[in-house]
């Protein structure tokens, strides 16, 4: 099975007393999905997955379940195994081991022991895990059966070779995910596409087609926009541009997390303003 173009890892919105607004979700999720995403993530660290009860977090895959299947859309489940088992998902994402550092050989081992039920996309994000891998030990993850791609966030763009047939490479460092894609990337999982979702959408087709001038036109304006909306903690700044434009009723995150700034916000929401006005987009 391969995974190709722009996933969004969904936010969690809250309301006003801090609960989660499932109909806002629901909503957004419809919304991407309409303006061009390929598919949806649940629960990915966009959606504060470690703030949410665990009541919570099964009524979050929920709604993305049910827009899944109504849909016919991929759906990957972060942060808990248990809750990819259900029919509507497709993966996984399954963090490598965080904070441990159990070697590269730990790692494929842990892999190894994991793979089963359940397809695993694996996350791989060394500057929050601290594991770092090389590309033989990337080679030998893709190798694992079960195992059907990685979500590849070191915040470089590396060049990984030729990867087994069916094992999607996706990228998840918004600010580089034009490069990414450039170099054999199947697509992304990227927070920013929240927002001009189409332009996201077009950049990985511009590039899975060839078309290198599209491609160029679009990446420069998603990079910038996608550091601004990465200027503080994810998805503290997401969540305030969707506020400020009506999606989302509250800009509200949970400890430890803090609302972005009034600067960050006003920024980044300048660039998304006029990049959706440039390309005729409404949100
Ligand atoms: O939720 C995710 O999955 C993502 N997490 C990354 C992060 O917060 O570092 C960013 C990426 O856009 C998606």
């Amino acid at each position: 099975m391969e995974l190709h173009g722009i996933f969004v890892p969904l936010i969690t919105p809250f309301g006003p007393d801090r609960e989660v607004d499932l109909a806002t979700l629901e909503r957004l999720a419809h919304e991407v999905l309409d303006d061009g995403a390929a598919g949806l993530v649940a629960l990915g660290t966009t959606g504060e997955p470690g703030s949410l009860t665990a009541d919570e977090q099964e009524a979050v895959v929920e709604v993305a379940a049910r827009v899944a299947r109504e849909r016919d859309a991929p759906l990957i489940v972060g942060a808990r195994a248990d809750l990819a088992r259900r029919p509507e998902v497709t993966a996984a994402l399954s963090l490598v081991p965080p904070f441990v550092r159990p070697g590269e050989a730990g790692v494929v081992a842990h892999f190894e022991a994991l793979a089963g039920e359940v397809p695993l996309v694996i996350y791989h994000v060394p500057y929050r895990t601290g594991q770092e891998l090389s590309v033989a030990a990337i080679r030998r993850l893709a190798a694992i059966p079960g195992v059907i791609g990685m979500k590849y966030a070191t915040g470089t763009v590396d060049v990984l070779g030729d990867l087994p047939a069916g094992f999607s490479l996706l990228g998840g460092d918004d600010p580089v995910i034009s490069p990414m894609l450039a170099i054999g990337a199947h697509g992304g999982i990227l927070a920013s596409a929240h927002v001009a979702t189409r332009s996201f959408a077009d950049l990985a087709a511009a590039w899975r087609d060839g078309d290198v001038a599209r491609a160029r036109t679009l990446g420069g304006p998603l990079a910038d926009l996608s550091r601004a909306l990465f200027a503080e903690p994810n998805p503290t700044v997401i969540k305030g541009v969707l506020h400020a434009r009506g999606r989302i009723p509250t800009a509200a995150v949970r400890l430890p997390l803090l609302p972005a700034t009034r600067e960050s916000v006003a920024e980044a929401g300048r660039l998304i303003g006029h990049h959706l006005q440039e390309s005729g987009q409404r949100r």
